[in-house]
């Protein structure tokens, strides 16, 4: 795959192997009913392996249990076996099955389907089922296929109507668990809650099952969504081929610059179509994950190109997948697959859950996909028994990329992340009880379960908006609204912004209010399922964006000013001139304009925009470095004189304002698959530009890797580019330690700021109240600005690039942006740190 790549330009940046495993089967358990041996018998399935033997067994014998194992491990038949045996049994044991996506789920009751094993009647609830089938569902289907959208609005909401499903409930399975993290799982989290509460208003007290891809501590996690103790089930007995990890960086491009001046490396898009293009030529099945829609089409694109000056025959052997989440397209391209009618594809991670595609000959990762549980997912789809196969990890221009190619232990040997989730956050809370309390009159005693004390308060403020009341047995729901439709399970608060087709009237999707003006902001290109489109109007009061299909050969990002202010410090931390801190904090933003750019990076130009303010009430870590500290000079004594231009300091705060999308939009745009979503580093300030100071002038790197731990020797003017550059390095390396990805968090960089009286640099949660994101940078600030500091040390570039520190949407036009001060505050900061012990 390297050859012609000349040796000086090799991408290959480590090599792993990764051995097989052979299949460890167990006997059918006593338990299972003779039918669904049958049936499963004429699938192919003619035993159990252990794993599945021993979760189903846990289910069946009523202990709740989760089961982690890796990719096409057969976690489904784990949780098949005990439902399908009860109910072929005769047994009055109902079970509902919950997953992310409606399409997850349409593809598990077909599954189910089409064992047709006797007494099983299971259908699907979902947005989708006709008016006219909803009744034969509630009063007949033993076996109910929803999302937890569905069980939120259309059938807690409503218990009543399903009296004789929930009587009889007997097992919930919770598939794809690790999905549910950040906000959406805090609100998973507490509606798994309000289920149990509800069925056990109806005398029952089900079991749940959950499946997940591999995670760390899985049975706390379970556990904790859950909120019942789960045991766990690890260990996989699922054959496997063994696997070649290759991870490649591409080169950086001598004939392009970028943002600045600064280096650009060949795209992960345009690398994974050569790579697609040669594995196709050697007959290899593959597949290949990128990051968005449009990038899957062009990375199929650009290998079919490739292909047609090889063999035009071969190009009809490649596609790309298109969300829409369709159950037959999935059918029709496993099926092709399968066949070797079609031999590479190029997806989304519209491919990762829920696709029976397994024993692929070669799998290439555009990008990191956001955790290790989606990696090995992912890199899971390759391998088949008795056969080796590749897998490709190409680094995309990014931080956290650019320190993964370069550490290859912090992809291959770590454990999987455990997913985070807050179901304390009072912003998820409140809604959460609201529509408890409005299902169930709340006891005292079922306060234990939404948080004690913390929902106790939460009761209280509601009480006093009239909403419920309390009164000695517990608190009732009086106001005559239903609280269901007003709660978005995928976001927190506010009227998501419905994006609509002007000419047609056709909803597209929806974004959360408060990224509204960051990604539907007037002539915004808005992508979604593939297509493009630009913004006419979005007005915020009635919650509309009007677009129109247009597909310019430009991309807009918007700039922005930000400010925060810290509200209260919970833990503090000092450490001889440096502060790590966690509290919440106040993050107001305002658009005021954005650039249109050519995929090349080209700025076209710079529209002012009048959009009001918008104030963000959140979580953040924070540090702060004292000016003596800053100012020290390190003990080599050269650093942070030699050729720079001293310029005016910046005491304004240099920000960068990442929040997510409206996740609203799940089902219409899954989650990674984004289509305009507020990216990388974002926003920026009111600094006084450090305008004397071009990038070529900052001093050498060179001299920051030799120096020894101390001062960070900087001169004032360099301060506010070097805490921005260690600021947006750190918000690209935060997803290594927080199961989020860059678009659920921020941050805010400043050489002086009015509430701490310090050079400060803040990393705050996204979404109002924190989604736990925060807390985690806390906790794990050692490894986290280590890692910071050593992506931006490893990137070759002389004066930053996207690869280390610059961020593709920096709202503040990446400036000022100082490499070699980043690794000089960060060296500062870690010295403090270890010195004084943490
Ligand atoms: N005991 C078994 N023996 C042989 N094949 C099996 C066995 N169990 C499951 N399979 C097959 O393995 C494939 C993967 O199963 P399944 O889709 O349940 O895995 P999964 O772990 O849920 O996958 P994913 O990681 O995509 O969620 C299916 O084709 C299934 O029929």
């Amino acid at each position: 795959m390297t050859a012609g790549i000349p040796s000086r330009e090799n991408p290959i940046t480590h090599v792993a192997d990764l051995p097989g495993r052979a299949a460890g089967y167990a006997e059918w358990p006593t338990w299972t009913d003779p039918a669904v041996v049958a049936a499963l018998r004429d699938c192919g399935v003619s035993a159990p392996w252990v794993h599945q033997a021993e979760a189903a067994s846990h289910a069946y014998e009523g202990r709740h249990v989760v089961i982690s194992t890796g990719t096409a491990s057969g976690k489904s038949l784990a949780y098949q076996l005990p439902v399908l045996s009860r109910l072929a049994a005769g047994e009055k044991a109902n079970a509902l099955y919950l997953s992310p996506t409606k399409a997850l789920g349409a593809d598990q009751l077909r599954s189910v389907s089409s064992l047709d094993v006797p007494g099983v009647r299971a259908a699907s609830f979902d947005g989708d089922t006709p008016m006219a089938e909803r009744d034969w569902v509630r009063a007949h289907a033993n076996w109910v296929f929803t999302n937890p959208d569905m069980l939120h609005r259309g059938i807690l909401s409503a218990h009543g109507r399903w009296a004789t499903f929930f009587r009889r409930l007997s097992c919930v399975v919770v598939d794809e668990c690790h999905s549910y993290r950040g906000v959406f799982g805090s609100h998973v989290a507490l509606l798994l809650r309000r289920l149990r509460r509800v069925a056990e208003h109806y005398g029952a007290s089900p079991v749940f099952v959950l499946a997940s891809a591999t995670t760390a501590s899985p049975a706390s996690f379970a556990s904790r969504l859950t909120g019942v103790p789960c045991v766990a089930v690890t260990e996989d007995a699922s054959p496997r081929g063994a696997r070649t990890v290759a991870l490649w960086e591409p080169p950086l491009l001598e004939e392009l610059t970028g943002e600045n001046g600064a280096p650009v490396r060949r795209s992960a898009g345009a690398e994974t179509s050569r790579i697609l293009a040669d594995l196709v030529v050697e007959g290899a099945r593959s597949l290949a994950f990128i990051r968005s829609r449009r990038g899957a089409e062009l990375a199929a694109l650009g290998a079919r190109r490739i292909l047609s000056e090889v063999d035009p025959a071969l190009t009809e052997t490649v596609a790309a997948y298109r969300s829409g989440y369709l159950p037959e397209e999935r059918r029709a391209l496993e099926a092709a697959l399968l066949s070797g009618r079609l031999l590479g594809v190029a997806t989304t991670n519209a491919l990762e859950l829920g696709v029976d595609i397994a024993g692929l000959d070669a799998v290439v990762l555009a990008g990191y996909p956001g955790t290790l549980a989606s990696f090995w997912q992912q890199a899971g789809r390759a391998g088949r028994s008795g056969d080796s196969a590749l897998v490709v990890f190409v680094a995309r221009d990014d931080p956290l990329d650019t320190y993964l190619v370069h550490h290859p232990a912090a992809l291959l040997d770590r454990p999987v992340e455990t997913a985070v989730l807050d179901p304390a956050n009072p912003y998820v809370l409140a809604p959460q009880l609201a529509c408890a309390v409005a299902e169930l009159p709340l006891t005292t005693p079922e306060l234990e379960m939404f948080g004690g004390a913390a929902a106790q308060e939460v009761l209280a403020e509601l009480a006093e908006q009239k909403l419920l009341r309390r009164r000695s047995s517990g608190w009732y729901w009086i106001s005559r609204d239903r609280p269901h439709a007003e709660v978005g399970i995928r976001g927190t608060g506010g009227e998501q912004i419905a994006v609509v087709e002007s000419d047609s009237g056709r909803m597209l999707g929806t974004v959360d209010p408060g990224a509204a003006c960051f990604a539907v902001h007037p002539g915004a290109v808005y992508l979604h399922q593939g297509s493009s489109y630009v913004v006419d109007e979005l007005d915020l009061e009635t919650g509309l964006a009007l677009v129109h299909a247009e597909n310019p050969d430009w991309t807009t990002t918007p700039r922005e000013i930000v400010d925060i202010s810290v509200l209260s410090t919970q833990e503090k931390q000092d450490f001889g001139g440096v502060s790590v801190c966690l509290g919440e904090v106040a993050v107001t933003s305002q658009v005021v304009g954005y650039l249109r750019r050519r995929p090349s990076g080209e700025v076209l130009d710079h529209t002012p925009l009048d959009l009001p303010e918008q104030s963000l009430r959140t979580r953040a870590v924070w540090y702060t470095v004292s000016s003596e500290l800053l100012a020290s000079s390190a003990s080599d004594g050269e650093v942070g004189t030699g050729g720079h231009r001293v310029g005016t300091e910046s005491a304004g705060p240099v920000g960068t304002g990442d929040a997510r999308e409206g996740s609203g939009a799940a089902e219409a745009t899954p989650a990674g698959d984004r289509g305009l979503a507020r990216s990388g580093s974002q926003v920026g300030a009111r600094p006084t530009r450090d305008t004397g100071s071009e990038v070529g002038e900052r001093s050498d790197l060179s001299h920051e890797l030799r120096r020894t731990p101390g001062g960070a020797g900087l001169v004032p003017a360099r301060v506010p580019g070097a805490l921005h550059a260690a600021e947006h390095a750190a918000i690209g390396l935060l997803p290594l330690f927080a199961t989020c990805d860059r678009w659920d968090i921020g941050g805010v960089s400043t050489a002086w700021h009015e509430d701490t009286g310090e050079a400060t640099v803040f990393v705050h949660d996204g979404h109002p109240g924190g989604a736990g994101f925060a807390e985690r940078g806390y906790a794990a600030i050692v490894p986290w600005l280590a890692a910071t500091r050593e992506a931006i040390v490893s990137c070759e570039c002389p004066t930053g690039c996207p690869s280390c520190v610059q961020s593709p949407k920096c709202g503040n036009g990446n400036e000022p942006l100082d490499k070699a001060g980043a690794v000089a505050v960060l060296g500062t900061v870690l010295g403090a740190l270890r010195q004084h012990g943490t």
